[in-house]
């Protein structure tokens, strides 16, 4: 298939084309840029110097259209709503790993993004790629809408309770905390080394774009839920997202009982890892991965579930994410190139 990236310099952009460059279905035909038009990439990232010889180029949207299956976009919010339409007028398929497509109810991306949406018979188009929860939809998807980041390391975390019942409806806290490359690349006074370093804030207190996202679904499935108190931080780490969520069993659990259904709920799923009774996963432990590895705990004292999901942000919560969707779309082995271990130490 012949891809092309929009977005390449960012960081989820440049992690896709790592990820499209070795895959073996994948011709990358060209990367664009909006603002370093005919740079060849190594100039702008050196690690890439003697492996990936492309040159970044402007955006011709009937130039990608005429030679490509798929377009990627590692954009930021308010961009594909825009510059995607011409690709899915013309039979394209896109691939946004931006808010642009996900909230499907109208005024939600106003409200949230503080922008005007796309139109709506194009978000209505678009298919919500949380792989392991769509997969029925995302084979025929040509609007893919890649999850944030956040909204998938929590929604593997809850789906077995909420699907199952487990959990009484307005019972859920999710606590989570970011690595600094969920900010993107360009520094901010929040995201500057000597604000962050030995520093852990709290940002967006109640009013994160990911709120609606992970409230949508987790309604598709259990329309009773409701809503939600999410808090984000920023932590002094480049890459890695863990969520710690709450909620409160509605008759008496078992922690062997919990671990079963996560297991029985995930086992065809290569990329989500239960662990055993007693393991809480660290963010380290899937740092360069497509995992998401899932830790829980119960407390009869207080008869709540803890549930601790760690996602590499750029990659289950990005790239990895929409590779593993556009293997899904493609038909083929949904780990094609991304079956690879994480990076450790
Ligand atoms: N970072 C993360 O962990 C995650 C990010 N996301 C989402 O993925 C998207 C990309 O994020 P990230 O890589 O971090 O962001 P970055 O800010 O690092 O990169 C975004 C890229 O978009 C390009 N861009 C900016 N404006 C335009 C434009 N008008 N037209 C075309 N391209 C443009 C820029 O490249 P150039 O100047 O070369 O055009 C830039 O390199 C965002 O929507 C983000 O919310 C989702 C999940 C996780
Ligand atoms: C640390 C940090 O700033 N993280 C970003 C998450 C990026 C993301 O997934 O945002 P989109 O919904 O725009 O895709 C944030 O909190 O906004």
């Amino acid at each position: 298939m012949n891809v092309a990236i929009i977005g390449p310099t960012g960081y989820v952009g440049i992690e896709l084309l790592r990820l499209l460059y070795k895959h073996p279905h994948v011709n990358i035909h060209s990367i664009h840029s909006s603002s370093k038009v005919d740079t060849p990439l190594h100039e702008y990232f050196p690690h890439v110097h003697g492996m990936l010889s492309l040159q970044l180029e402007e955006i011709d949207v009937e130039k990608i259209a005429k030679a490509c299956d798929v377009v990627f976009f590692a954009t930021p919010s308010g961009i594909a709503k825009e510059l995607a339409l011409p690709f899915i007028d013309k039979g394209i398929r896109i691939i946004d790993l931006s808010g642009d497509f996900r909230l499907q109810e109208e005024g939600m991306y106003e409200q949230w993004y503080k922008n005007q949406p796309a139109p709506m018979s194009y978000v209505q188009q678009a298919v919500y790629g949380l792989s392991e929860w769509n997969k029925e939809n995302i084979r025929d998807a040509n609007v893919l809408s890649n999850p944030g980041c956040y909204a998938t390391a929590a929604l593997l975390g809850l789906a077995p309770l909420l699907v199952h019942g487990v959990i009484e409806e307005d019972s859920i806290v999710i606590d989570a905390k970011s690595g600094v490359s969920g900010a993107g690349k360009s520094p901010t006074m929040m995201t500057h080394f000597p604000e962050t370093n030995e520093n852990i804030k709290i940002y967006r207190m109640n009013e994160h774009q990911h709120i609606p996202e992970i409230e949508q679904q987790l309604a598709k499935w259990n329309k009773n839920v409701a809503p939600i108190t999410f808090s984000t931080h920023l932590l002094p780490v480049t890459r890695g997202i863990m969520a710690t969520m709450y909620g409160k069993v509605k008759k008496e659990e078992s922690i062997e009982r919990l671990i079963n259904l996560y297991k029985e709920c995930y086992q065809d799923c290569s990329f989500v890892r239960i662990q055993e009774k007693g393991i809480y996963p660290s963010i380290k432990q899937v740092y360069g991965s497509n995992c998401c590895d899932i830790g829980i705990a119960y407390d009869e004292r207080t008869s709540r579930v803890t549930i601790v999901s760690v996602i590499d942000n750029v990659m289950k919560g990005a790239a990895g994410q929409a590779v593993q969707n556009f293997n899904i779309m493609y038909g083929l082995d949904e780990r094609t190139g991304l079956d690879f271990l994480p990076i450790f130490p």
